[in-house]
């Protein structure tokens, strides 16, 4: 667990960076620090592992205030990875990974095993532990900083802007890969970025900052688009918040219909799904024979945003429903979903 208390950090030109921040991590969640530029994310963070010192108030790890501790000593059990990973250039990928273990005494035998075991961890193939830094993709380099951060096997994980320079596929699939990684690791993680749909994506709980380091909302997800403090919050939310926050219920009581689905191209009247000899879906026939390409597919048991954006992306206006090996389950109708969503307010 982190526990900031009454934490206010200002430098020596003045600029108040944190005010006043109280806020409890959970130990094994993910919590976001999200915000415009400048509010005070980085320096919050970085005041875990003493970078930076606070001007008052406290900062605990498992209850101890961390200026009593030695930072050398409490950076072995806090990883930190930060944006475009920061990986020594002139060592190879494996001697990267195998930098903190072999820091703590390791042989270099069994710190490089253990550095291989981590790059499997983080879905790196092992032939490129051989490789240097610059011969990865961005992608590539920001696993190997996870790699490097998880390599002490430290409780607490900080990452900072961890996935802001690489493309938005390349994001996503990091995002993925961190959800992933932490149910099998269950550490403490906090996680700063300025990107609110990053934050919904992976915070268990998001903190918004607003300039002059000041704690905006302290929220899971659901409730910071459902509920925002405040107009600051609202806004930076973004003005789709009521349809986002859809990704938060669940599709329990929208009931799934049986459809009418063909192998072949259609007979014309009526919309009829094509599927394969696997019944997963190949898109629609349309009335008049032709066929098109099918809308997004909601895989039962989801969210309900998905139930929803099936029914609305099909040509034929039934949301295709498949089951978790991708074939066909039946179909949806938006006003169904709809109801369900009425039901959920009430
Ligand atoms: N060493 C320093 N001396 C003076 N001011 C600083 C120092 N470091 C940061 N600041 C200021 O403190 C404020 C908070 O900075 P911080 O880096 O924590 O913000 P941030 O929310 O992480 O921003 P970004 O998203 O741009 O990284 C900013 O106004 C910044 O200019």
């Amino acid at each position: 667990m982190i526990e900031f208390r009454g934490v206010t950090k200002r430098f020596d030109d003045g600029t108040i960076a944190v005010n006043g921040l109280d806020l409890v991590v959970e130990a094994g969640t993910i919590t976001v620090f999200v915000g415009p530029s400048g509010c005070g994310k980085t320096t919050s963070l970085r005041m875990v592992n003493r970078m930076i010192d606070p001007t008052e108030g406290t900062v605990l790890v498992d209850g101890k205030d961390v200026l009593t501790v030695d930072p050398p000593k409490l950076r072995l059990g806090i990883g930190y990875v930060i944006q475009q990973a920061g990986l020594f250039p002139h060592r190879t990928v494996l001697d990267n990974v195998a930098t903190v273990p072999l820091l703590s005494g390791w042989s270099k035998a069994k710190a490089r095993s253990r550095a291989a075991e981590l790059l499997e961890l983080v879905g790196l193939p092992a032939e490129l532990g051989k490789r240097y830094p610059v011969q990865l993709s961005g992608g590539q380099q920001q696993r190997v900083g996870v790699a490097r951060a998880l390599a002490a096997d430290p409780p607490v994980l900080l990452m900072d802007e961890p996935f802001s320079a690489v493309d938005p596929v390349v994001r996503e699939g990091l995002q993925d890969e961190l959800l992933r990684l932490q149910a099998e690791l269950d550490k403490t993680i906090v996680f700063v970025t300025h990107d609110i749909d990053e934050a919904v994506r992976i915070g268990e709980k998001v903190a918004v900052f607003r300039e002059g380091g000041i704690l905006a909302q302290y929220a899971p997800p659901a409730e910071l688009l459902v509920r925002p403090a405040d107009d600051f919050v609202a806004s930076f939310v973004g003005k789709d918040r009521g349809y986002r926050s859809l990704s938060f219920v669940d599709a329990s009581g929208v009931e799934v219909l049986p459809a009418e689905t063909v192998r072949a191209p259609a007979a014309s009247g009526g919309w009829q799904l094509l599927v394969d000899a696997e019944r997963r879906p190949q898109g629609w026939s349309g009335p008049d024979g032709t066929v098109v390409p099918g809308g997004s597919l909601y895989e039962q048991g989801g969210a309900i945003r998905g139930a929803l954006d099936a029914a609305l992306s099909s040509p034929s206006g039934l949301g295709v429903v498949v089951d978790t090996d991708g074939r066909f389950a039946g179909v949806v109708e938006a006003h169904q979903v709809l109801d369900v969503i009425e039901s959920h307010r009430g």
